[in-house]
Order: C-alpha cells, then structure tokens, then sequence
C-alpha cells in the first residue's frame, strides 16, 4: 500500500449554528483516486476549501506528506497549500475566457514557478512555462486548441483546460470538483478517461455527483452527510451500504435505464446521463 499524502483529524468547520463539516478524520493515499460523495449541503465543498485553505477550520487538522514528513497546512493560505502540492479544480469554470488554451495553462505554470509575481509580464523571458504548458496541453488532449480562445472551447474541453490549469506546477494531489458537471453524455467516457490517465502518477479526491463516473473511476469512496463521514472504504461496499442508501443513493442501480437532463438536481446521485434516481 502507497503512503498516506494528506489527512485530517477532526475537521470540523461552523458556519454560526451550522456545522458544515463535523470531526471529519479522513486520509488519502499518494496512488489513489477517492471519490467524495454525499447529497446537497453534505459539506463536501467546505471540506475541499478547508484543505485548499480557503476557509479556516473550526477545530480540527490539516496535514500533507512529501519527501520530509508530515507538514501542518491547517490555517495556511491558499497559494500556500498550492505551494505545498495541493490543486484544485473548480465547480465553476476558473479560466481566463479570452485569453488562448495555452496561455491559460502558462500562466498558471508561471504562478506556481519562480516569477509568481510577474506572470503577466515578457512570456519569451520565460520559455520553461511556455514548455510546460505544451506538455500539459499534450497530456490532456488540448495540444490542437493551444492558439484557441478558452470562451470558444466545448464545455468538455473547458473541463479538459480546467485539470490542465490544475495541472500545472506538478502537484502531488489534485481536488477536483465535479470534473464531470454539465459535460454532455458523449463526452464523460473522455473526461473520465483523462481523470483516469491524470489519477495514474497524482493522488486525486474528485467530488462528483455522477455515480457511473464515480463507480467507473473510484479506488475508494468517502461519504459525507450532514458534514459527518458517514462512510469510507470500496465503491461496492458503500455503495451497498444501508447508511448510505438511506442518505444518498436512494436505489442507484448502474443497470437502470437513465433519462432527464443532464446536471441533475444535485440532490441525489445520478446515472450517466443525469437520470435522477433518488
Ligand atoms: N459561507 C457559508 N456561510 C454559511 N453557511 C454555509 C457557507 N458555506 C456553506 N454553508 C452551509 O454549510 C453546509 C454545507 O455546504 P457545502 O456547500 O459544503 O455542501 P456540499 O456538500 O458541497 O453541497 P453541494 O453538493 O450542493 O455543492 C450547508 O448547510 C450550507 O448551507
């Protein structure tokens, strides 16, 4: 078994008389891919800004593993998580929309490289992020739209730019928040074939609606409700997990004939093509 990259201990954050996230103690392997799952409101959000920094716990612990041990993030910002190895996607697109696919990716690279303060400034001073960014247009599939506009991109390729502007800067886990929202039917076997590929050399905690994609990409499945893990261990076994049936899957089969729109109301899990099932 891989070594843990990152754990909490008793996560906990309220929001006034709100406990979003509830002692949540929680570790993710530097070879796993962990989905996160758990219905409208569970706190899977909160948990994600709580490692990235953006919000500060409550009570509770943040730690990351590299090559010197274990380091304390709790309460650090995030460009100091970042800096730590920690990325992050998001559910609403973060890219720069009229700028190209290339330059998205480089100026991410450049913020995470040594000019952090002057990645808007004099791109050919700087040829190694203009080197990285190709690499990471290549590995996410986007090496044909380098000159494209990021606006002018398919939403699957927008998904596709978004896990390269994660990419960049080489870091050991990503977060990634539902890579697989609003992506049409058609085009989820790509993204998921890319998390797949991307999940092969990062440690990667994806929270994800979409249970088919989950099924399909999850080593391990964590569950939040009402901020509390409710469950953590195989995709089979908590998907057969009466608790979490009860809270969440409410009869999800993989086998069901899916239907409906194509986000769901988030309220449930959904199949594939977004049928509710809850
Ligand atoms: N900034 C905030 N101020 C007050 N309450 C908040 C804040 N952010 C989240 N909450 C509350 O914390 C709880 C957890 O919300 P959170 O957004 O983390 O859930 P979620 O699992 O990500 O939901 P979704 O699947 O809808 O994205 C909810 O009750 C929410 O209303």
């Amino acid at each position: 078994m891989a070594d843990q990259v990152l754990r909490t201990d008793g996560l906990t954050k309220h929001f006034g008389g709100i406990t979003a996230v509830d002692g949540v103690s929680f570790g993710l392997d530097s070879d796993e891919c962990c989905a996160l799952i758990g219905p409208n409101g569970a706190g899977k959000t909160t948990f994600f800004n709580l490692l990235t920094g953006e919000l500060e716990p409550s009570e509770g612990s943040v730690e990351f593993h590299d090559d010197d041990g274990w380091h304390d993030l709790t309460g650090l910002a995030p460009h100091e998580t970042a800096s730590a190895g920690l990325h992050r996607s998001y559910q609403i697109t973060n890219l720069f929309p009229t700028t190209t696919v290339r330059e998205n990716v480089r100026v991410a690279a450049q913020a995470h490289g040594d000019a952090t303060t002057r990645f808007w400034r004099n791109v050919g001073a700087f040829p190694e992020y203009v080197d990285e960014a190709e690499t990471i247009l290549e590995r996410v599939g986007l090496a044909a739209k380098a000159d494209d506009i990021a606006q002018n991109l398919s939403h699957g390729e927008k998904r596709q730019l978004e896990l390269g502007v994660a990419l960049a800067g080489d870091p050991d886990v990503l977060l990634l928040d539902e890579p697989a929202a609003g992506v049409s039917s058609e085009s989820v076997d790509e993204v998921v074939d890319l998390i797949r590929n991307v999940a092969t050399d990062h440690a990667v905690l994806l929270v994800e609606h979409n249970m088919d994609v989950v099924m399909d990409l999850a080593d391990r499945i964590a569950v939040l409700h009402q901020g509390e893990l409710i469950a953590d261990g195989p995709p089979t076994e908590v998907r057969d997990d009466d608790a979490v049936q009860e809270a969440y899957l409410g009869g999800y089969d993989p086998d069901a004939p899916t239907a409906g729109d194509d986000s769901g109301d988030g309220s449930g899990a959904t199949g594939e093509d977004g049928g509710g099932v809850a």
